[in-house]
């Protein structure tokens, strides 16, 4: 089937409506017509009669549908801002509409598995890279899409919903993703980069939460900025290993989906991820928190996944290995401290 070149006309698509999903159709409706997905059919009609979705406002001309095939058909490029855990599930709904021509560009910080019918993260013995999916990798396997790009950066949805400035990243194989991207979302207040290493990129979003978490952690045990840049630094280098270790480059690491989110997310009282870590470090337990908190904190998954995968590829990733003991062993958050003081890191930057 042939390609098709001109996306001008077609409306764009959004599929999910959480907190960056509203953001993203908000930006994207500055300049196109936009159809967004939800799964219900009330929010459907909130987002039709009075514009908003969970009390967030959305562009009165944007319209909602729970059909895929319509969202398909009117669309040829979808934003799929779905979290790690719904992920495989829309991706599957939307797979019998969709056609090599469709242009998918997802928003995703989060890792699946790719297990067997029966097996599970605690069941399985080892591993493995082709067990670990990227998003892209999941739309790829499970969809005949061949236009995947990514959205990744420091993008706060708070903050974006605000206007303030901003930038993020479009990373694809193919360049005239990263330059639909780039013409859709650019405006006067948000820059879009391109970067030809999508698993790089994909995995910087995903690396970033689990120091994040860890960052969060540090500021509920009020530890000061001294401990943060430590963290921070050291995080970087373990984000370039387990990167490098899961196909990614280390550049895409040193760029604004890396470096620049981990700081930012690092930072921010808005990031669900740093907010784990603070809530732990005051004395709540990991169920209390997700219990209670209504949006997605992707590292607390990400940090399973990658805490399993380093075991079988014999990698050390001493801020993941001690995240997972408070997160899923009991270990207390001051043990985990005490350790990573003593860990015998030398030598400053070992990757360049
Ligand atoms: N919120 C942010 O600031 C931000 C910024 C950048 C990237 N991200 C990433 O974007 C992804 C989504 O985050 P979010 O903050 O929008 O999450 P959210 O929890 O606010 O919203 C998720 C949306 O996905 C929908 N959804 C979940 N499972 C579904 C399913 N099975 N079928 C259909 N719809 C389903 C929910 O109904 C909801 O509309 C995450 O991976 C996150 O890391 C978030
Ligand atoms: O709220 P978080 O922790 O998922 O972070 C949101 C974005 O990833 C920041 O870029």
């Amino acid at each position: 089937m042939a390609l098709k070149n001109s996306f001008k006309s077609k409306k764009v698509g959004v599929v999910g409506v959480g907190s960056f999903g509203t953001a993203i159709a908000n930006m994207l409706a500055e300049k196109n017509e936009v159809v967004v997905f939800a799964r219900k059919e009330e929010v459907v009609e909130e987002i039709n009669t009075v514009h908003t979705v969970s009390g967030r406002e959305l562009n009165p001309a944007i319209r909602a549908t729970v059909d895929p095939s319509e969202l398909c058909r009117h669309c040829d490029i979808l934003f799929f801002m779905i979290p790690s855990t719904g992920f495989l599930e829309v991706v599957r709904n939307f797979a019998p509409f969709l056609y090599p021509y469709h242009i998918i560009i997802h928003g995703t910080k989060g890792l699946a598995l790719n297990l067997g019918e029966s097996e599970s993260l605690e069941t399985v013995q080892k591993l493995k890279r082709s067990q670990v999916l990227t998003m892209s990798e999941v739309i790829m396997q499970e969809t005949v899409a061949i236009r995947v790009g990514c959205l990744a950066g420091p993008n706060i949805s708070k903050e974006l919903i605000l206007g303030n400035p901003a930038a993020t990243v479009v990373a694809s194989k193919y360049n005239e993703v990263i330059l639909e991207g780039q013409r859709l979302l650019r405006s006067e207040r948000f820059q879009v980069y391109g970067n030809s290493d999508i698993i790089g990129v994909e995995l910087s979003g995903v690396l970033k939460n689990i120091i994040a978490i860890a960052s969060g952690a540090l500021a509920g045990l009020g530890l000061g900025e001294n401990a943060k840049g430590l963290l921070i630094s050291r995080g970087m280098v373990e984000m370039v290993h387990l990167s490098k270790a899961l196909g990614g480059s280390v550049q895409s690491v040193m760029g604004l989906a890396g470096i620049g989110d981990l700081v930012t997310t690092c930072n921010s009282v808005d990031s669900r991820n740093f907010t784990v870590g603070f809530r732990l470090a005051k004395g709540e337990t990991l169920d209390q928190i997700l219990a209670t908190m209504d949006e997605v904190a992707e590292g607390v998954n990400t940090v399973r996944i990658v805490d399993a995968f380093i075991k079988t590829a014999g990698i050390r990733a001493p801020i993941t290995e001690n995240l997972h003991r408070v997160l899923f062993e009991d270990l207390p958050i001051s043990d985990a401290l005490q350790f990573l003081m003593k860990y015998p890191f030398s030598v400053d930057v070992d990757f360049v």
